[in-house]
């Protein structure tokens, strides 16, 4: 069964019998360090072969080859592999884990939320929750505490999001046991039980079901409970926030009854179940928390480390303070300095190691003789391209000039993808860049931040399929006077 690949003439490393190069992820500290040993030895290829168990995984490592994929021929590559679709369950309901017409109609309903005149409109809330930050960070300051910036940063992104998308105000900031950020982080956080769980979920989902195993964990259960108060007080006052949750509930046929099967891959109407709007909160909920909490943990520390890059930075955002009297919207967004490190946070430190999709119609892969079939699936190393020099000069240097607009030109089309790309990337960038430039920017006019000893690098946890810091990321801050 693993010959796959070799009857292709396509390049793979030994296999062990059944298991295939599942056991990698287990026996590597990063799940994604095996990904980066084989990139490095088949880089020049262009691509190689994986079997995750028996099934067939093409890795590419080709940036013209990925862009083909991901983009030009997308209609053969609409899908990625589903976790945790039992009948019922809120995580198979969730837009990640949705395919084919039932992805594109949830998709194209869940878009509008975050265009630029939206992301304009929450500006003000994003502020508010990135103000709680700061005082947050200056009072543990005053008190000559270190600030475990993971923790910190969860909870402002979970304020955030929640109170964008849909009013809710867990006060996460300010609350001694913030519940909600606990709650999503527990979600994220491998124990080699969850690691086991979830690969028996991921590539067995017959002998998953058939323990009686539950896709939703008790973490989910929590936001369900959540969610389905907010739904209904929504529904009984009949007010309107124009936010995430009345898109949803408005794009909603009133008659439909609550069957999830009913999101039919037929219907015109765009129908959504209030299983299909649940879910689709508890997502945001969950993934709208972690990503841009570690990123924003990560450029702290790099900005801590470098000392001129954080002035050079703090000079911008001071220049734009003074030229419009105070942060906005525009300002943010436009501000140079700040968008590359950001970017070079993210290519250095990028929270999603790999990405995939999953072929649906057969595909001859350009420039080789090789035909993809439906269920094949294909894997590009997100965190290998951005960490090699063969793309980056000193790739592991903190370089936030290297996205600066006169560089850019450098930079070799798909080898920089934080957050995929093509018509599946990620729903959110928008938001999760203002969120992350937001909060920056509001730290960095009023403290400096500092390295502490002992804390000098970046750890990350194991086990982890996102790269996440290990044990927060701690620095110290001294609180700027205000002239
Ligand atoms: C720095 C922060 C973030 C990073 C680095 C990130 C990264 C990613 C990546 C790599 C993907 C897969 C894209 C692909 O397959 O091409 C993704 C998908 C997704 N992300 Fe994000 N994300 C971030 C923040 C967020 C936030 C804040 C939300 C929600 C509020 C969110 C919601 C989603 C959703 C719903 C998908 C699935 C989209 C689909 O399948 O159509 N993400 N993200």
């Amino acid at each position: 069964r693993h010959s796959y690949w070799a009857n292709k003439g396509i390049p793979s490393t030994p296999t062990i019998p059944v298991i295939g190069h599942a056991h990698q992820l287990f026996f590597s500290k990063y799940p994604w360090e095996a990904f980066d040993r084989d990139y490095k030895l088949y880089s020049r290829m262009g691509l190689y072969g994986r079997y995750e168990m028996f099934s067939p995984a093409l890795v590419v490592t080709d940036p013209g080859l990925l862009k083909q994929i991901l983009v030009k021929d997308f209609d053969n590559f609409t899908d990625r592999r589903q976790f945790g679709s039992q009948p019922g369950s809120i995580m198979g309901a969730m837009l990640s884990n949705m395919n084919g017409e039932k992805w594109k109609t949830l998709r194209s309903i869940m878009s509008p939320t975050f265009s630029p005149g939206k992301m304009k409109r929450m500006f003000g809330l994003v502020c508010t929750n990135a103000d709680s930050l700061v005082t947050s960070c200056l009072n543990d300051a005053q008190n000559n505490l270190l600030l475990d910036m993971k923790d910190k940063c969860g909870r402002f992104t979970m304020d955030t999001i929640a109170s964008c998308a849909f009013g809710i105000e867990p006060k996460s900031i300010t609350h001694e046991k913030p519940v909600f950020a606990q709650k999503a982080d527990n979600f994220f956080s491998m124990s080699p039980y969850k690691l086991a769980r979830f690969i028996v979920m991921s590539m067995f989902p017959k002998l998953f079901n058939a323990l009686g195993l539950k896709a939703d964990t008790a973490d989910i259960d929590f936001f369900r409970d959540v969610v389905e108060k907010t739904i209904r007080s929504r529904q009984q006052n009949n007010r309107q926030r124009g936010d995430f949750l009345d898109l949803m509930l408005n794009a909603r046929e009133t008659t439909t009854n609550d069957d999830d099967e009913n999101l039919s891959t037929k219907s015109a109407n765009h129908v959504l179940t209030n299983h299909t709007v649940l879910a689709q909160c508890i997502m945001f909920l969950i993934v709208g928390y972690d990503t841009t909490a570690s990123t924003l943990a990560f450029a702290s520390h790099l900005l801590a480390k470098n000392v001129k890059e954080q002035q050079q930075l703090r000079d911008e955002i001071q220049e734009l303070v003074k030229e419009e009297g105070e942060l906005t919207y525009q300002g943010v967004m436009e501000a140079k300095l700040l968008d590359a490190c950001i970017n070079e946070t993210l290519r250095m430190y990028s929270p999603a190691a790999t990405g995939e999709r999953k072929c649906t119609r057969p595909y001859k892969v350009p420039g080789t003789e090789v035909t993809l079939m439906p269920g094949d699936l294909v894997l590009f190393p997100i965190l290998s391209f951005h960490r090699d020099p063969k793309y980056w000069t000193d790739p592991d240097t903190f370089k936030p000039k290297r996205f600066l607009p006169d560089n850019k030109a450098n930079i070799t089309p798909f080898t920089f993808m934080p957050f995929g790309m093509g018509p599946r990337n990620c729903i959110a960038m928008r938001f999760a860049l203002m969120e992350a430039k937001v909060a920056l920017a509001k730290l960095l006019l009023s403290a400096e931040l500092q390295v502490v000893p002992g804390y000098e690098d970046i750890i990350l946890e194991s086990n982890s399929f996102l790269l996440r810091p290990k044990d927060g990321q701690k620095i110290r801050i001294t609180p700027i006077k205000q002239e």
